[in-house]
């Protein structure tokens, strides 16, 4: 023991004197980066780990989401320096009107910047993995393969048959966890879109696979056997090479009259397989977990909100009445676009839920702020929706689910300019897959409240780490309503 005290305070002091000049280096490579600017104010806390901890904490919270970002708000203002995701230079934002501008200049002021582990498995050709002129054309592709005329005839047969048959499938199980349902139905909806995959025990494979391919991108990104990053690169390499049989299968036999996105694709020339592989994959993942939870979400904001539920119920029965009650008749393009109040729970659905919480950008020059601040090139601007979309001075009893505060801004354009409220992003990568997205959610209400009748098993709560979801997936009873058959 006499031997080994001496021994254990040299090792302590050495990594006291390490840890102390790792925190000066620390600092000098700090001030050094930060070139002399005058910084948006703000704390970068801990080395390495910054404020990641205390970020996530609080968005974590149930009752108040937005408690890191108003302790900083406080103090710095809307535009704060922070520390997070393994990122040492990043500005966070929840100003409204900056966040647009950052928007709105990308591929000039600013570009994407996602985090690698991210891009990794999404791939090189992910659309958020790529920039410039690839971008821009596999943008206007996507817008193209995803515009109006397309979902009001294409899509919106393909969405009312599956939503029938699993509808049908729910009520014999009668109790569901309604999160795990959705997420089912809508990468059954993805896989009949993209690749013409009607519900099978291929489809079953498939979303297997993507079950951990999404589990990745949530995981530590740490790749070795058993991680659940390393499972969602070999998921990756199994839905890419479903996707290789498909452009064979398609290429083999031209005859085959298919209706999906792939098809869609191959007849652009300019594209590679590589790139299609990727690009289709993007499309599953970008469309698959934001559009499952809204309707999860949007059936939960109704449960704990009786009246809105009233109200839609009412609009869903007229719209039923109109058409003769005739409920296995399919809804059309302009049924859809008569749902005046079914579009404002959605919107207030889109408000409350955050599916795409923020979007990292980089800073392609120096740029200034408000008060005099700069933020150097190359550093991240994280654009925070949430922080906006649940802030009290944009929109009243913020944490409040509220689907009548958009009664009087129900127009598309008119929503469009309002900066507090984007939760489809902005600029040249506002989400081609917005209006897909609120048909489907806004077909999926129509089904399911004027077929049942639900009552919550457990109370549930929403928690916004490490993505917005229903703590216990939202388990329900289903009970049909009168006049559905048994
Ligand atoms: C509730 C549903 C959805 C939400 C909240 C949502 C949100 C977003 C957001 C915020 C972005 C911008 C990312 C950025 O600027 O960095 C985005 C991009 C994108 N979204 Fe969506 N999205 C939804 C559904 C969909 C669907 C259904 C599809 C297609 C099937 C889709 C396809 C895409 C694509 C391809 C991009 C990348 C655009 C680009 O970088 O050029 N999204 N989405």
């Amino acid at each position: 023991m006499a031997e080994t005290l001496p021994y254990s305070w040299l090792v302590g002091f050495v990594c006291f004197v390490l840890g102390f000049l790792l925190l000066q280096l620390y600092k000098l490579v700090w001030r050094a980066d930060s070139r002399g600017y005058r910084l948006p104010p703000g704390s970068t806390g801990w080395p390495l780990i910054g404020e990641t901890i205390s970020f996530f904490r609080g968005i974590n919270s149930t009752d108040q989401p937005r408690r890191y970002i108003q302790e900083r708000e406080r103090r710095y203002g809307e535009i704060f320096r922070s520390n997070l995701f393994g990122r040492s230079r990043i500005v966070v934002s929840v100003d409204p009107e900056f966040n647009k501008h950052v928007l709105q200049h990308e591929g000039r002021q600013f570009q994407a910047n996602y985090p690698k582990p991210l891009r990794n498995l999404i791939g090189k050709f992910g659309l958020l993995s790529v920039h410039g002129d690839l971008q821009k054309k596999l943008h206007g592709t996507a817008v193209n393969l995803l515009r109006f005329e397309r979902l009001s005839v294409d899509f919106m047969e393909d969405i009312q048959n599956l939503l029938h048959i699993t509808l049908a499938k729910w009520q014999a199980k009668r109790d569901i966890h309604l999160q795990e349902e959705c997420h089912q139905l809508v990468l059954n909806l993805m896989a009949k879109q993209l690749l013409d995959l009607s519900p099978s025990k291929e489809t079953e494979e498939i979303c297997e696979a993507f079950g951990h391919f999404s589990d990745a991108l949530l995981s530590v990104p740490i790749r070795i056997p058993g991680t659940a990053y390393a499972r969602g690169f070999k998921a990756r390499e199994f839905l890419i090479k479903r996707i290789y049989e498909g452009i064979e299968d398609r290429r083999k036999h031209p005859q085959v009259v298919r209706n999906d996105l792939l098809t869609k694709l191959l007849k652009e020339d300019s594209l590679s397989e590589e790139i299609i592989a990727d690009f289709i994959l993007f499309l599953l993942f970008a469309g698959h977990e934001t559009s499952s939870r809204s309707m999860s979400f949007s059936i939960k904001f109704l449960t704990d909100c009786p009246k809105a539920y009233q109200e839609l119920k009412a609009e869903h029965e007229d719209l039923l009445k109109r058409k003769g009650n005739l409920r296995n008749e399919k809804l059309t393009w302009d049924d859809y676009q008569s749902m005046k109040f079914t579009q404002c729970v959605i919107n207030e659905t889109l408000r409350l839920g955050n599916f795409g919480p923020g979007v990292f950008r980089e800073a392609k020059e120096d740029i200034k702020t408000k008060g005099g601040f700069m933020i150097p090139r190359g550093w991240t601007v994280y654009v925070f929706l949430t922080g906006t979309h649940l802030d009290n001075k944009y929109h009243s009893s913020a944490l409040t689910f509220d689907p009548w505060r958009w009664q009087q801004h129900l127009q598309d354009q008119e929503l469009s300019k309002n900066p507090s409220f984007m939760p489809f992003g902005g600029g040249a990568r506002l989400c081609p897959g917005m209006h897909l997205a609120k048909l489907e959610l806004a077909l999926f209400l129509h089904n399911f409240v004027t077929k049942f009748r639900w009552e919550a098993l457990q109370h549930d709560k929403i928690s916004y780490f490490p993505f917005p979801r229903l703590i216990k997936g939202l388990p329900i009873r289903l009970h049909l309503r009168e006049g559905q058959d048994e």
